[in-house]
């Protein structure tokens, strides 16, 4: 064995060890996660024995309180459930205080699920994270236990809006409070100050942003003679999953806050929040050097929320029709909110709507803030119905009559998109949540957040929430926050549990494999695809040339970006940026599962939508809307594009896929035709298609190899053709003037747009003139001209970049020819599956010279350098 083989050998194997090895990882992966599911479940059922326990005993001092929506994760260690469920009683000290002021001051007759469990917490000195989900009722927790407190609560909040909302709404039920930011005024901040060290001051809550923690050290001071006077009574820090860098809002101040629990260590904080998993909580917990915290996370779920995914048209006024359709009809008269991405986007949403008569504002925060106060306002007076707003308008909206939250564009993570549509249905009556999913948006936030530490892996649990249509749209939710939720619990509030029989599992392996096969295509092409382009070459879109080379799909658009999405989701394709100093783009790559595909027994199935419900679509089999309200009037619309948008399911039969290209056998072409006749299922139809569409190709390659007299190989590398098409000027005249001859086939000839133009020009009879080679003339029909007009245009542009590397290399101008002349770059050539590149310029030749009508002496041709 000579060294060269040895190598190969080697390398072969570590290729196979490396593969293993990354199965392996794999398989470890999912075994976590599956390890993570199940402790979740067993946890949770855990606590309904423990609960189902409780109830046999007779309870010391449990109260109504909704214990059942609650878990603790960090409270495992510290406290029992047990132990927990006492402070839902109303035996405490504070109570007959606490239950006057929830009336009297906060005008609210009972406390909503956990908030009394939290305020009793608190009012008892412990450290406690509160994550109860957006709208629940947080503030209450730590403002009544301000009002029955002696001194004053210190609020850390991360936006002045939101501190301001919140003063304004406690200064309109008479409970004193302060802010203090960068902007107050000197006099102001000195009262404050005074104030707090004062037993008479005249406020119960100071707000103050987490800046102002970490620069004011007059601020610390006054804190630390407060604290040492018994006058700092809690700690509220708002948004506390602002701590964490994992959290989905991370700020850099916050980190900062620790110093809060060290310098005044007998102060109970309390931590809220309305999206933080339990690893995030961990990490507050560090950072805010909070010893042994009590976490009590009430249930995600939102029960009067409908959660629904709608496929975005890719036509952007389509996808616009169909949101002020919604809120033409099924919110007619209703409040809501539509987000969308940028603030560009806002402008032109809001407007768009405007156009089609609806009364929608824009806001973002590049707006002046009288203008965006003033949207606000007149919002939340109902003077107008919809805002069109990106994220900045968030934090601190409390409407409670939203009925529907609709996102022109995925948010960036789910905990984000939690929040966003979290707005909603604040008031508990039904409201609606839909998101508009489109393809080109993942990439658009992908660049977004790119340089995010996590900004990937969210934005993908978020595209993954949308694509899954396997699992309930809540329990994926809830399964993201800790939380374990079956699908019944749902109650049909989402559109996977409303229309589960509008879905169905199919395999995708082989349309997995195309796609890959297309990208490794690029990749040995030193070229790099874009979504978008993966999706124009798959799809037959792309430039000709690609088209031939590779096996394009009969799927439609949505469903091979469909496909594409769950490869990406699935870890089979991944991101690839570029970054220029202008922008960011996005390119696909394979993925680490990408080789896995390799494997002829490894499958992948998914389960789709038998129909879209895109654009207007899906009003058609949507019941009463969770409002009571019924379908729209667009139903017409949908029953009119009813029949265009069934999606058929994907076969696993690979005999029914594209094969490579292959002799039709006359009882092959029988069987193709007689099978056209009988009624076929819906599989049968997939198959029928893809039959049909393979018969084509067939039928069109068996003509030429009938012609050319062998199976032509499907590998074809790019040569340079150089088609020179006279009209009938013959051969002589050709031969007379060689330079006119050896002109390319000009755009106008050439390009398949022009083939009716041509064809026009040209009788039947007609022939052209072909250059066939430097000193080569042959007469071929219109047709066959039209075929190398075609194939030159497909070869043309890569070959651009062969010529210009030979060139580089080789320092020698073209040769105009019917094969370029490719040398020492191209001699080590890998090509796919080992095919030669003298080969492959013979097969291409051999289906160039086989398209002529008049031939004259068969001239094979030359290929400087390429080895046989
Ligand atoms: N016990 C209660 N009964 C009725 N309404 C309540 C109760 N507690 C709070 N609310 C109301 O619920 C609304 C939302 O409260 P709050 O702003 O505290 O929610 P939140 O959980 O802090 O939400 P976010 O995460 O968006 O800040 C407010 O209008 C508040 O008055």
């Amino acid at each position: 064995m000579d060294g060269g083989s040895r190598t190969n050998d080697v390398q072969v194997e570590l290729d196979s060890v490396e593969a293993e090895l990354e199965h392996l990882e794999l398989q470890i992966a999912e075994l976590l996660q599956k390890q993570a599911e199940l402790t979740s479940r067993k946890n949770a059922l855990v606590q309904q024995l423990e609960e189902a326990c409780d109830a046999a005993q007779p309870s010391s001092s449990s109260s109504s309180s909704s214990s059942s929506s609650s878990k603790s994760s960090v409270a495992d260690s510290v406290m029992s459930t047990q132990e927990l469920k006492l402070y839902d009683g109303t035996d405490f000290p504070w109570s007959k205080d606490t239950e006057q002021h929830l009336k009297g001051s906060f005008r609210l007759s009972k406390f909503r699920p956990l908030q009394l469990r939290a305020i009793n917490l608190t009012m008892s000195g412990k450290d406690l994270f509160l994550v109860m989900p957006t709208g629940r009722g947080k503030s209450l927790c730590y403002q009544l236990p301000a009002v029955c407190s002696k001194g004053f609560t210190l609020v850390i909040s991360p936006l002045v809006s939101l501190m301001e909302d919140q003063i304004m709404y406690l200064k309109s039920i008479n409970v004193s409070a302060v802010l203090m930011n960068a902007s107050c005024s000197k006099e102001h901040t000195k009262a404050v100050m005074a104030g707090m060290t004062d037993p008479k001051a005249p406020f119960k809550l100071v707000y103050v942003t987490p800046e102002k923690i970490a620069k004011s050290k007059l601020l610390m001071s006054r804190l630390e003679k407060a604290y040492n006077a018994s006058l700092l009574s809690r700690i509220a820090v708002d948004e506390v999953h602002c701590c964490s860098q994992w959290g989905h809002d991370f700020r850099p101040d916050y980190k900062l806050l620790g110093i809060l629990k060290r310098q005044f260590p007998k102060v109970p904080l309390l931590g809220l929040t309305a999206t933080a998993t339990s690893s995030v909580l961990r990490d507050c917990q560090k950072i805010l050097c909070v010893p042994q915290p009590i976490a009590i996370t009430a249930s995600f779920n939102r029960p009067n929320l409908y959660y629904e995914v709608r496929m975005k048209d890719s036509d952007s006024d389509a996808s616009l029709s169909d949101i002020a359709s919604l809120i033409k009809n099924r919110y007619k008269d209703q409040s809501g909110i539509v987000y969308v991405f940028s603030q560009k986007d806002a402008e032109v949403v809001s407007a768009e709507l405007q156009k089609r008569d609806i009364l929608a504002y824009s806001y973002h925060a590049n707006m002046n803030p009288d203008d965006k106060s003033l949207v606000h306002r007149k919002w939340a007076s109902n003077k107008i119905r919809v805002v069109v707003a990106t994220v900045a308008f968030g934090m601190g909206i409390d409407k409670p009559d939203v009925r529907f939250v609709i996102h022109h564009t995925i948010s960036k993570s789910i905990e984000n998109y939690y929040q966003e549509s979290g707005r909603a249905g604040r008031d508990d009556h039904p409201a609606d949540c839909i998101i508009y999913f489109g393809f080109p948006d993942i990439f658009r936030i992908s660049t977004m957040v790119v340089m995010e530490n996590v900004g990937q892996q969210k934005l993908l649990q978020m595209v993954d929430y949308c694509q899954n249509v396997d699992r309930c749209r809540r329990s994926l939710m809830a399964v993201h926050f800790d939380e374990v939720w079956d699908n019944e619990g749902c109650n049909q509030m989402c559109d996977t549990c409303r229309h589960a029989k509008d879905y169905t599992t199919v395999d995708i392996t082989q349309h997995a494999r195309q796609v890959v096969q297309i990208l490794e295509l690029a990749a040995s092409m030193d070229e790099k695809l874009t979504p978008l382009k993966l999706v124009d070459a798959w799809t037959g879109k792309g430039p000709a040339k690609r088209r031939k080379m590779i096996e394009t799909t009969t799927l439609s658009r949505p469903q091979a970006e469909t496909v594409i999405v769950q490869l990406l989701v699935q870890g089979y394709l991944s991101e690839d940026f570029s970054f220029t100093p202008y922008t960011t783009y996005f390119y696909m790559k394979l993925g680490r599962k990408a080789c896995f595909l390799k494997n002829q027994s490894h499958t992948l199935r998914m389960k789709m939508r038998t129909k879209e419900n895109g654009t207007a679509k899906v009003r058609a089999v949507v019941p009463p809307t969770p409002t009571g309200r019924q379908a729209d009037k667009d139903t017409s619309t949908v029953k009119a594009n009813e029949g265009d948008n069934t999606f058929d399911p994907i076969v696993p039969d690979n005999s029914c896929l594209p094969q490579h290209k292959q002799k039709l056998t006359p009882e092959h072409r029988n069987k193709s035709a007689k099978r056209k006749l009988n009624p076929v299922s819906q599989t049968d139809q997939w198959t029928e298609r893809w039959t049909d569409r393979d018969k084509k190709l067939t039928d069109r390659c068996a003509e030429e190899e009938d012609k050319s007299g062998f199976i032509m190989s499907q590998h074809v590398f790019e040569v340079d053709v150089e088609i020179n098409i006279m009209r009938n000027s013959g051969v002589s005249d050709a031969q007379k003037n060689p330079s006119h001859a050896d002109k390319h086939c000009s755009r106008n000839e050439s390009t398949a747009p022009q083939r009716v133009r041509q064809k026009g020009l040209i009788d039947d009879t007609q022939s052209l003139t072909v250059n066939s080679s430097p000193s080569q003339i042959s007469i071929i029909s219109d047709t066959a001209a039209e075929e190398l007009c075609d194939l030159r245009k497909y070869y043309s542009k890569q070959l651009r970049r062969i010529n210009y590397i030979s060139h580089e290399y080789l320092g020698q101008s073209r040769e105009p020819g019917v094969l370029a002349c490719i040398r020492e770059p191209w001699r080590n050539l890998r090509l796919p599956h080992r095919v030669k590149f003298s080969q492959t310029a013979w097969s291409l030749w051999t289906r160039v010279s086989g398209r002529r009508k008049v031939g004259q002496t068969e001239v094979r041709p030359v290929i400087h350098g390429a080895k046989e």
